[in-house]
């Protein structure tokens, strides 16, 4: 067996104690392959299964490369840019970056979601020989004439774009694109994803020279077949639209006698186990907890709280069950973190956290909603089954969508075998009567339906997932709404078997007014922010004038958070381009999805 201190070139010693602390026996496939080849200044991609420990096979590389710089590094100069998709990866592989870091070099988080001008001033007065950022936000203290992040890049050795294929795609091709601009064209780059598109074009895009292309399978896999872990088990669940959260909740409880345990993705569920000591009893009362069941995939949900409250309310009290999406801000980190660290429950979420992250124990993965795509299904199934430790996805699908899996068959060479469904409660008239008593409730549900369709009418397979074939008022069902959207999709069909209730008024004490006003005072506190006596002079400034010069901010509901910004001018772009044909208006519409 491989050890650490047989790779070629060797690893410092400072490495060699930072990965016998981490009790990292021997490198895994991936790191065996992938570091003497970036430590001898090759430009990489690099595709392997999730959970294969792709991070450390850069960050060992890029963090020995700046080590070995005959000149100090100073505050003003930026070695290493690490970028990925999501704030939460992000995140995770700067504190790897840190613990292999000598003292005097410093990783820095760049990401969205936080006060921007925070973010210059920090850049400007201290280091950050690192830089871990999401696109976003990276390219916004590029851009800004008072960051000196533009100048500190000058000096960079490496670019990383972990998840590449993901950055390379649409949505954040552009900013991409514009933040190379920014970076010197002597470095070495590295892309690393599970699902890497060899698309020559998108390498040159990402302006690698002649890279090394390192495609690690596990034992027997076909080299055609789409890389998953051998020891992931794939299931997909057939049941109706109306029945499918009668069906996750009879599984949850199914799966917690076979003493396992979960988190749940919206898209996906995942499973811990060793949480078999929580019960999960027949009717506990609705516990106080809030939690969100953001209905479709991709991270543009409006909050459907209302599903998951039924959820939770059929599970027992004990069992923590947590959200995670989008458009959660301030919360998203302390979500993760609190996941990341608890020993057993179950987390909702969107692909927000399909891609790269690592929760520790995850033992099932539940897709309540179909991935937008093959490649999608394999990165939310890789929360689970990481570093050889066994781990099952179970897809749902309606009973019109199942020959999706003879396609991810034949076309990805998936196997997803059948898993028996349940005997499932009927969960609606519950879900129907504690909506009825909250109008925030109503209101999630209603868009989160809307956004599911949306999502649906746009999947990339129309030939399975037929906009023709959905059952619209069968899904309005199983989203327990009171009554129908007003939707051009609805207009034309007859609806006279769907029965409506009143929605809670807007004056109800304990509703929708009430609620808003909790919640935007909340995400100043738990975003990290000053609050409004806290502010910075400047952002107190830059507020006054919004408001003085738009009329139109004045209705606003809140105040947007940079980030939202940030995908407001996205979309602005996408639309302008799209007004001067330069985009298909299929292109916009992927577009606008992907800035979510
Ligand atoms: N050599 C090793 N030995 C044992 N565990 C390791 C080793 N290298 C990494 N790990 C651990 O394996 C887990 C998965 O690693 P990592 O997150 O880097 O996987 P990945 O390939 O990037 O996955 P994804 O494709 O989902 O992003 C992490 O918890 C990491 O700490």
């Amino acid at each position: 067996m491989a050890t650490w201190s047989s790779l070629r070139p060797a690893l410092s010693s400072h490495a060699l104690r930072v990965i016998k602390d981490m009790g990292f026996h021997s490198p895994t496939p991936v790191q065996r392959s992938t570091l003497p080849e970036f430590m001898s200044n090759k430009d990489v991609a690099v595709e392997a299964v999730t959970g294969s420990g792709k991070t450390l096979a850069f960050v060992i590389p890029v963090v020995e490369g700046l080590k070995t710089r005959q000149k100090k590094w100073t505050t003003g100069e930026t070695g290493v840019v690490i970028i990925t998709p999501t704030r939460e990866l992000a995140a995770q592989v700067c504190e790897v970056c840190r613990s292999f870091l000598p003292p005097g070099l410093v990783a820095r988080l760049i990401i969205g979601g936080r006060d921007v001008e925070q973010d210059v001033a920090d850049v400007n007065e201290g280091a950050s020989t690192v830089v871990v950022a999401t696109p976003g936000r990276l390219l916004v203290l590029l851009s800004r004439n008072d960051c000196k992040l533009a100048r500190h890049v000058q000096a960079l050795e490496y670019l990383i774009l972990d998840e590449a294929d993901r950055l390379l795609e649409l949505g954040f091709h552009q900013s991409l694109t514009s933040i190379l601009q920014y970076l010197p064209k002597q470095r070495r780059t590295g892309l690393f994803s599970a699902t890497l598109n060899s698309d020559v074009r998108q390498l040159v895009t990402a302006g690698l020279r002649h890279p090394v292309a390192i495609s690690v399978r596990e034992p027997g896999q076909d080299p055609q077949a789409t890389p998953v872990p051998n020891t992931l088990l794939s299931y997909f669940i057939e049941c109706g639209a109306d029945q499918k959260l009668g069906t996750l909740v009879a599984l949850l409880t199914a799966l917690q006698v076979c003493t396992t345990l979960l988190g749940a993705h919206v898209t996906a569920s995942c499973l811990h186990p060793h949480r078999a000591r929580r019960s999960l009893s027949s009717s506990p009362p609705v516990p106080q907890s809030a939690i969100s069941r953001p209905s479709c995939p991709g991270e543009n949900m409006a909050p459907g709280e209302h599903c998951c409250l039924t959820l939770t309310s059929s599970l027992s009290p004990q069992l923590l069950v947590m959200a995670l999406h989008g458009r959660m801000h301030g919360k998203r980190k302390c979500v993760f973190d609190r996941f990341s660290a608890e020993e057993s429950g179950v987390l909702m979420c969107t692909d927000v956290a399909a891609r790269g992250v690592d929760f520790p124990a995850v033992h099932w993965v539940l897709q309540y909603d179909p991935p937008s795509s093959a490649n999608m299904f394999v990165h939310r199934s890789g929360r689970t089954a990481r570093m050889g430790q066994e781990g099952h996805s179970l897809l749902f699908l309606t009973p019109s969508e199942t020959s999706y899996v003879e396609f991810l068959r034949l076309n990805k060479g998936l196997a997803l075998q059948s898993y028996p469904c349940p005997t499932a409660p009927c969960l609606r008239d519950r879900a129907r009567t504690i909506i009825c008593q909250d109008r925030a409730l109503h209101q999630m549900g209603m868009r989160a339906f809307v956004s599911f369709v949306r999502f649906y009418y746009k999947h990339e397979c129309k030939l399975i997932f037929q906009a023709r074939a959905l059952d619209l008022l069968e899904h309005a069902r199983g989203f327990a709404l009171l009554q129908l959207p007003k939707m051009p999709e609805l207009k034309k069909l007859d609806t006279s078997s769907f029965d409506p209730l009143p929605v809670p008024p807007a004056s109800d004490p304990h509703g929708w007014d009430n609620r808003k006003r909790k919640h935007g005072s909340s995400t100043l506190t738990e975003g990290g922010c000053r609050g409004r006596k806290g502010h910075s002079q400047s952002y107190v400034k830059r507020q006054n004038k919004a408001s003085k010069t738009s009329r139109s901010r004045k209705k606003r509901p809140h105040e947007f958070e940079e980030d939202e910004l940030e995908e407001l001018a996205r979309d602005a772009r996408a639309l302008r381009k799209f007004k001067r044909g330069k985009i298909s208006e299929e292109e916009l519409d992927q577009q606008l999805h992907n800035n979510r």
